[in-house]
């Protein structure tokens, strides 16, 4: 029986580790990025991102955010401070109840309103993305923050379905033409990267983080629809409300002496 787990009370990040032993480890992620102390490293190639758009994807509330898994094999990752080539699986977001907070990684203590995780593994070392998500150097995340602003008009084609992914497990198929490309910043030369974690249970320490410098907008309107999804699909017995999947960030996560690289100086 897979075990309960969430971001508040006695099943949150505090408590992870009760179940999830990898989470009291000491490569875990989120970490603050000290921009005083990281390291540019000269020897990074350019990142090669290749998506195409002609994949059909499927969106799901799995009840600790939206994940929307792809399923093309010409999805790939290789480049920068990756040895080997990463085909992408799935895409979701870490958000927050106010435009305050919702990201899982901060800069200089700076948290933005949410952060985008794109998930990739290593098809050179791994057979499935099943045994690669347990491995060292099986895992490569791009990510990149999100801030209020101007409207995303790319986010647009995955917040269209929300409505159909408003309870948990509640799920959409998404066909037309989308490149998850364009909710990437535009200047893809400068990023952070550090060897981390999965940032949720079972939160395993096989994740090679890329961290973009630049952030992207969104409007508040389109972060609040982030917040529209439901945790359980039952109601609430005494509000009668619907309880908001909403701060579906683990705190940010010792660093032990791990040493953040940045492709830029
Ligand atoms: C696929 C997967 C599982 C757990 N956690 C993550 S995350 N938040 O580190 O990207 N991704
Ligand atoms: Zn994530």
């Amino acid at each position: 029986k897979p075990v309960a787990w969430g971001y508040e009370g006695d099943i949150g990040p505090c408590n992870w580790h009760k179940y999830f032993p990898k989470a009291g480890g000491k490569r875990q992620s989120p970490i603050d990025i000290d921009t005083s102390a990281t390291q540019y490293d000269g020897s990074f190639k350019p990142l090669r991102i290749h998506y195409d758009s002609h994949m059909c994807s499927s969106l799901t509330n799995n009840g600790h955010t939206f994940c929307m898994s792809v399923n093309s094999d010409q999805c790939n990752l290789s480049g920068g401070p990756l040895e080997d080539k990463y085909r992408l699986l799935q895409f979701h977001c870490h958000w927050g109840s106010d435009d305050t907070k919702g990201s899982e990684h901060t800069v200089d203590g700076h948290q933005y309103a949410a952060e985008l995780h794109l998930v990739h593994w290593n098809t050179d070392k791994f057979k499935s993305a099943d045994e690669a998500i347990e491995k060292n150097q099986g895992i490569a995340v791009l990510t990149a923050f999100i801030k209020a602003g101007k409207e995303h008009r790319g986010w647009n084609h995955v917040l269209s379905h929300f409505k159909d992914i408003k309870k948990v497990q509640g799920t959409s198929t998404v066909n037309e033409d989308f490149n998850p490309k364009c909710l990437l910043p535009e200047n893809q030369t400068d990023y952070w990267t550090y060897e981390g974690s999965l940032t949720t249970p079972p939160c395993h320490e096989s994740v090679r983080f890329i961290i973009f410098k630049e952030v992207v907008e969104v409007s508040s309107e389109q972060l609040a629809q982030f917040r529209s999804l439901c945790v359980c699909s039952s109601r609430k017995r005494d509000t009668g409300e619907d309880e908001h999947l909403v701060d579906n960030f683990r705190p940010i996560q010792p660093l032990n002496g791990r040493v953040v690289k940045a492709s830029f100086q």
